[in-house]
């Protein structure tokens, strides 16, 4: 973590911390390169707001950023750690378990990549998520191919694993479709403002409609415990390869083009309009599909069960695994007093109030070596263990007890 500058310091004593003047309560500074990051805010009784304010320090002026992702929500104090320069973790005091560890992302891919967008500064927001590190799964290809049918087993063999996410599109919807289930059908001049707003982890005009998947949309998953499913577009696979948001790209191939046809006449939910321009759009998707270097798996639609099969091996789901169904990730207990620190790729929670010395376990430790994903949404695979300071040293931390 690296040290305030003296006058960051000296300024935040005196609360002139881009806060505004009358800025009171808990901050915490961490800098990053040639930017201090003041995380914190005003107390309101007991509880302390989360703002973002950075201090450029080679010309002295405060930032409000643009803030990605839903931000955390009050809480009883701070503690901040940098880690590999691209991100802040943060540490709630006084929030619940599954509510205490987050990440502030000043310079990943995604957020150099708003940044150019925006014009401006920007952070992004992402909650820890404790457990399995499953990457969401991107799921890719023309139209008609069996995409939607292929999700639909998935969800309905394994229910509590996979969740989807629910995209935004202005097209208008088929009969059967439900909004906030199948989409969030939307106006155009909203989703362009949402867009522009930065809510919007990916987006791309398809067949003529906007489509995008928003950065709630991910994290709803996410806090569910349940693996994130996209069905989205080459380009907004493209989108999602360069964000923070590690996942698994499979593109999916109908066995030839007649047959594309055939199933998409036979859904009989578009227009012949409709049909004519997605036939159309399938020849450049299936050339970008097989060349672009997106995709990790090409999985070819032909007998339906043959491959749905082929999809749950590729996730791990076609052995024993398949049998169990995870449950939500817990969260981790925190004690409102704690102090962190940093040592190799582990987060050091101590926990040492006066009161828990008398308890067994009072060093909590963060591994960050096993985190994935990232802003937008959550990052998971938080590996989170507690040891005894006094019995196991703190070269123990190797050690999960
Ligand atoms: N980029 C992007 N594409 C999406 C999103 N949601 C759906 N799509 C894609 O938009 C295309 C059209 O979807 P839809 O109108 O539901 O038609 P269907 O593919 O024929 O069922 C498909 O290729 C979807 O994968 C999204 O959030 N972002
Ligand atoms: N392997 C398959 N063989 C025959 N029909 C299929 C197969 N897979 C899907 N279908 C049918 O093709 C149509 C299009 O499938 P759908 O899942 O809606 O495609 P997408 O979501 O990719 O647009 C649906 O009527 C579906 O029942």
């Amino acid at each position: 973590m690296g040290e305030a500058p003296a006058f960051v310091v000296d300024n935040l004593l005196q609360n002139q911390d881009g806060f505004g003047s009358k800025s009171k309560g808990c901050k915490t500074t961490t800098t990053i390169g040639d930017k201090t990051f003041v995380i914190g805010g005003e107390n309101d009784e007991s509880t302390l707001s989360v703002e973002v304010q950075i201090f450029d320090n080679p010309t002295g002026n405060w930032v409000t950023p643009i803030v990605l992702g839903t931000k955390p929500n009050t809480c009883k104090g701070l503690s901040a750690v940098s880690l590999n320069d691209d991100r802040i973790l943060i540490v709630k005091k006084g929030s619940t378990p599954d509510d205490c560890i987050w990440f502030l992302e000043v310079d990943t891919q995604f957020v150099r990549g708003q940044k150019k967008i925006q014009g401006t500064d920007v952070v992004a927001w992402s909650k820890g998520a404790r457990g399995y590190a499953e990457k969401p799964v991107v799921i890719s290809g023309p139209s008609g191919v069996g995409k939607g049918t292929l999700i639909s087993m998935l969800m309905k063999e394994f229910p509590s694993m996979f969740g989807f996410s629910v995209s935004h599109t202005t097209r208008a919807p088929r009969c059967m479709e439900k909004d906030g289930v199948h989409y969030h059908f939307t106006e155009r001049s909203i989703m362009e403002k949402e867009i522009k707003d930065g809510k919007f982890l990916e987006y791309a005009s398809v067949h003529g409609n906007l489509y995008g998947t928003s950065i709630e949309a991910v994290e709803v998953v996410t806090d569910a415990g349940k693996r994130c499913i996209l069905d989205i577009d080459v380009q907004g696979a493209r989108s999602v390869k360069a964000s923070s948001l590690e996942a698994i790209f499979i593109f999916i191939c109908p066995p030839s083009m007649e047959e594309l046809e055939t199933r998409l006449r036979s859904r009989g939910t578009e227009t012949e309009e409709q049909i004519l321009k997605r036939l159309r759009n399938a020849k450049t998707e299936m050339e970008q599909g097989n060349s672009s270097g997106i995709f990790d798996h090409i999985l070819y639609n032909d007998n339906l069960n043959e491959c749905y099969e082929s999809l749950k091996k590729l996730l791990g789901l076609d052995g024993a695994a398949a049998a169990t169904q995870r449950s939500a990730p817990q969260g981790i207990d925190l004690p409102t007093d704690h102090s962190v620190s940093k040592m190799d790729n582990k987060i050091i929670i101590n926990c040492g109030t006066p009161e828990l010395k008398k308890a067994s376990k009072n060093l909590i430790v963060l591994d960050v070596s096993s985190l994935k994903g990232g802003a937008p949404g959550r990052t998971r695979g938080l590996d989170v263990y507690a040891i005894d300071s006094f019995s196991d040293g703190l070269n123990g931390i190797n050690q999960p007890s």
